[in-house]
């Protein structure tokens, strides 16, 4: 067994639960056609249980590898089992709770298993009279699901693109659930050391959404990987006059790290997430023509006084070629969050991870929550702020 440091002193350690309570993993997976920003929102939802689940007994959140996402289209790049550790800093995560790869897992294991996955679903029956309430339940499973038992009686399916995983035991669950009541049904329901919740997606925030601390806890530890961070403050040097020093947006240690609005000063730039492809239209009526784009740009430069501005895009002219798709968008988002004013595109989750991170960053909200409007809106609503809370 490889000897991995997961438990950080703050923490539970494995020995605080004395030696009867073995290390369990919990693994999960998202719905397939859900983009990146939308699966790190998953992440914090299943990093908050496991945090939960360690109050009681200590469990480790295994990472799910990254890859086959709709949108990375690159095609020559070798674009699955990408590790968390190519896009994030683990060590951050690892304050928060004990996290581990993927591979590092089967290793653990000794064994390209996982032993019990529940596939969870809606209620087949929806909302009855309408009204949300917490509620699972074992049930025959309602859509085709993506895992099939093969002749020697071993669950397949896609695990992340390692062909020789298997699950021992296969459910369906109905869910209506915020991610934290999953632990009691974990600690009545389950004894393997290993279970898996697919289309971990269905479990909401609930009591840990955007207003808690616990959800801004979780958010903060997902620092973006060093690798990439340099990347994007060297361009943010060369190109924006933007350094960490004078745009005050200096980033300490997470836990340590709590701003006031309106510390962070931010480059000498204005940065516009300008979401294209899918939601031009997704989303025809909020969604700007490039004219329409450039004439509020153009107004927004003046109206704060700055004349270099950094468009984060989509749009096919990008073109990369030696970085990950998932690595360009991540620097693409750390230099929007630096900007001195952000505006962004109506409900991407690509612009609201850059808005929580300039929220990380001790930004004034006025310079953070704004998007770009379509010429045929009459009331264009601007996004509501979710501030972040220590
Ligand atoms: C309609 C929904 O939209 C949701 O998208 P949305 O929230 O914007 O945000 P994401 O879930 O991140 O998906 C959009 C993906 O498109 C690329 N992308 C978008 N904007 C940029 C950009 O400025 N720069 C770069 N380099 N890449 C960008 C990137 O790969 C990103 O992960 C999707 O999650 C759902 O799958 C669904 O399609």
């Amino acid at each position: 067994h490889e000897k991995i440091d997961i438990f950080k002193p703050d923490t539970h350690s494995h020995a605080e639960f004395g030696e009867a309570k073995s290390v369990r993993y919990l693994l999960y997976d998202v719905n397939p056609g859900e983009g990146f920003n939308l699966r790190r929102d998953v992440f914090m939802r299943v990093a908050n249980l496991v945090k939960l689940l360690n109050e009681d007994e200590p469990w480790v959140l295994v990472l799910p590898p990254w890859g086959r996402l709709y949108h990375w289209k690159s095609q020559d790049l070798n674009q699955i089992k990408v590790k968390w550790s190519t896009f994030f800093d683990l060590a951050s995560i690892r304050e928060h709770i004990p996290v581990i790869e993927f591979e590092d897992y089967l290793k653990v294991m000794g064994e390209e298993v996982v032993e019990e996955i529940y596939y969870l679903q809606r209620y087949k029956e929806g909302w009855t009279n309408g009204k949300w309430e917490e509620k699972m339940d074992i049930r025959e499973c309602i859509d085709r699901v993506p895992y099939q038992k093969d002749e020697n009686d071993k669950w397949r399916g896609w695990f992340f693109g390692y062909e020789n995983v298997y699950a021992k035991k296969f459910a369906c669950l109905s869910v209506q659930s915020e991610a934290g009541n999953m632990k009691s049904f974990l600690m009545k329901n389950t004894t393997s050391r290993s279970v898996m919740l697919d289309r971990a997606e269905q479990l909401i925030h609930g009591r840990s959404g955007q207003h808690s601390t616990k959800f801004w806890d979780a958010r903060r530890s997902m620092v973006f990987a060093k690798h990439l961070r340099d990347i994007g403050d060297e361009f943010r040097k060369e190109y924006l006059d933007s350094t960490d020093e004078n745009d005050e947006t200096i980033l300490s240690n997470w836990p340590e790290m709590k701003k006031n609005h309106g510390d962070a000063k931010g480059g000498p730039y204005l940065s516009v997430h300008l979401r294209r492809k899918d939601y031009l239209y997704a989303h025809k009526e909020q969604v700007p023509s490039l004219k329409y784009a450039a004439k509020q740009i153009k107004e927004l430069l003046k109206k704060n006084k700055l004349k270099k501005v950094f468009i984060a895009s989509d749009c096919d002219e990008n073109d990369f070629e030696t970085l990950k798709d998932g690595g360009v968008a991540i620097i693409d988002q750390w230099i929007a969050a630096h900007a001195r004013h952000f505006v962004g595109t109506y409900v991407s989750t690509f612009s609201f991870r850059i808005q929580e991170e300039r929220e990380i960053l001790g930004f004034d909200p006025e310079t953070t929550f704004n998007r770009l409007c379509s010429e045929s809106e009459e009331e264009c609503e601007q996004p509501s702020k979710w501030k972040i809370v220590y």
